[in-house]
């Protein structure tokens, strides 16, 4: 019967990486007792945006199995490494950059950390917007300080459950830091490699905004998975995405996507749509790139945010941190496509 179980179970592709579950390795079990069939799908990600699809395709096929009368099926994840992990313990370093500053970076970054953690992922955030650090603040631990561990490495701060490690917790609060070029260089080599990250799914890098030198520096420093865009509408941020994007193709780092911020604004009274900025326009800087998300102007994105607790955790149910959630899932399901076109065609059948 297992047999029959597997043979319904190939039939069924996953929709993003469009091979069947069974040929990718994620069939960890699959039996009959009872007219019951209980199978256990490992999704290549906990924040899996397809979750619920995968879920109703599998109930269909295996329905179709003579013998079958109900199923049940149970996830569990394992977030698959790239050939080469970027730091030991870390699966996937991912960059979140920005043309110009302003348009939302640290939010997202902070938003997509949390939300992939609520998903059930390890998740570590590197704040390495050394001049406008404001990841620590966003996390409710502006006044947090760094410690370090026996083996005098940085022990990063943990907040709604993901690891951070920002400059903002290692100067005295309020005192900006001035650094130079190599310092610069070294300190984000530091905050990579000399702190105690633990195993980790995915670290999420706030870069600072623009094309200068900590971007390049951090490309050359580790081996990045890819890099998440963040832009808003109007045609002055656009260009300024277009050189960001420009910068880590130069780096052959991958864009992963574009996450188009305050792209319109719902008033709350009328229920009007405005969209202040020309909502839309990211599409322009190309098809080749996947739109992660639009996330609308909320009010609710800065106060959570200065009051210390990521929208995506404090307020769900807003219809921008429901596209937040959104974005983290999209940008979890480009990684997966990544790490997985570089695997062979026929993965450990169980
Ligand atoms: N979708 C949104 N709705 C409302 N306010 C937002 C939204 N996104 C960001 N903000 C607010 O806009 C301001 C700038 O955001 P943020 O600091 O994330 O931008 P940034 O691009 O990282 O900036 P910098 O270039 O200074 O690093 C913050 O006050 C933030 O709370």
């Amino acid at each position: 019967m297992h047999d029959a179980l597997m043979a319904a179970l190939r039939t069924v592709n996953d929709p993003e990486l469009h091979r069947d579950l069974v040929s990718l390795g994620m069939i960890e079990a699959a039996e009959l007792g009872g007219g019951v069939a209980r199978v256990k799908v490992n999704l290549t990600t906990p924040a899996c945006p397809l979750k619920g699809k995968i879920e109703g395709d599998v109930r269909e096929a295996l329905l179709k199995v003579p013998g079958v009368q109900d199923v049940v099926v149970t996830f569990g994840a394992m977030v698959r490494a790239p050939s080469q992990p970027a730091l030991p313990g870390v699966k996937h370093v991912v960059l979140v950059g920005s043309g110009k500053g302003g348009v939302g970076k640290s939010s997202v970054a902070v938003n997509l950390a949390a939300s992939l953690a609520r998903d059930g992922a390890k998740v570590g955030l590197l704040d390495a917007d050394v001049y406008g650090p404001s990841v620590a603040h966003m996390m409710g631990q502006g006044a947090a300080r760094i410690t370090a561990n026996e083996e005098r490495k940085m022990l990063p701060i943990e907040a709604h459950g993901v690891k951070f490690l920002s400059m903002a917790n290692l100067s005295p609060a309020g005192q900006a830091l001035v650094w130079r070029g190599p310092m610069l260089h070294s300190a984000i080599q530091q905050f990579l490699k000399d702190a105690a990250w633990g195993q980790l799914d995915y670290l999420i890098v706030d870069l600072p905004p623009g094309t200068g030198d900590v971007q390049l520096s951090l490309t050359q420093t580790v081996q990045v998975t890819g890099a998440v865009i963040v832009t808003t509408p109007q045609d002055v941020a656009l260009i300024d995405a277009a050189r960001a994007i420009d910068m880590f193709k130069k780096a052959s780092v991958p864009v992963l996507g574009i996450v188009e911020n305050m792209s319109y604004f719902v008033a709350p009274d009328t229920g009007h749509t405005y969209d202040l900025f020309g909502r839309g326009g990211s599409r322009k800087l190309g098809e080749q790139f996947p739109l992660l998300g639009e996330v609308p102007i909320d009010t609710d994105v800065r106060q959570d945010s200065d009051q210390g607790t990521p929208v995506v955790l404090a307020h769900p149910d807003r219809p921008a941190a429901a596209v937040l959630t959104q974005v983290a899932r999209n940008l979890a399901g480009q990684i997966s496509i990544r790490s997985l076109s570089s695997l062979p065609d026929q993965l450990t059948v169980v």
